[in-house]
This record gives C-alpha cells, structure tokens and sequence, in this order.
C-alpha cells in the first residue's frame, strides 16, 4: 500500500522524529553506496594482487599479510572489526 504515513514508514511517533529519520536514512542510503563501491575497488585491487602471486607460481593467499589487515580492523573497530575484515577477505579471495 502507498498509503503509509512516514511515522510509520520510520517506527517514529512523531512527525519530526519522522522527518530527522527519513534525512538521516538518506544519508545512510549514500554511504552504504559509497562503502560497496569501495569494497568492489578493494576486490578489484586484491585481484591484481592474487593473479601477479599465483602467475609467478605463488600461491592465492597470504596468511600473514591476512593477520596484518585482520589486526587493522580489530585495532580500528574492536571485535566486531575481525568479523568485517573476514567478510572482505571471502569477498575478495574466496572462501579458504
Ligand atoms: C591481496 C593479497 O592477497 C590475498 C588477499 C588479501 C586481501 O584481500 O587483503 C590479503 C592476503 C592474501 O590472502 C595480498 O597478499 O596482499
């Protein structure tokens, strides 16, 4: 239905909590954009990475430089960090 006030749209029941909500989901909408381009650069970037080491008879992943961007994160972004850096690896050199 078309018919849904933004209070309901937004779990608000006020029309300004409403209207911050809405400006601020705007917002969100944006950086969520902004964060997956990032990450398809980042896959993009890995991937030069893993074809250069496998074409020279390497191997695909790395363990320690995966510690070191793991540790990044975790310095970063606490616990929840590790789980966000292991999310990227998967995206970027598959599941190990
Ligand atoms: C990109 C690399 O290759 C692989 C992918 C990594 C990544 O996406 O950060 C890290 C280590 C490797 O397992 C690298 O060695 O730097």
């Amino acid at each position: 239905m078309s018919t849904a006030t933004a209070t309901d749209k937004t779990g608000a029941r006020t029309e300004e909590a409403a209207d911050v909500i809405t400006g601020a989901r705007e917002r969100i909408d944006t950086l969520d954009d902004r964060i997956i381009g990032l990450v398809q650069e980042r896959m993009a970037v890995s991937a030069v990475i893993q074809e250069a080491r496998i074409t020279s008879g390497g191997r695909r992943v790395n363990l320690s430089r995966e510690m070191e961007v793991l540790g990044h994160y975790r310095e970063a972004l606490g616990k929840p960090g590790t789980a966000l850096a292991m999310t990227l690896l998967e995206l970027c050199r598959g599941r190990v």
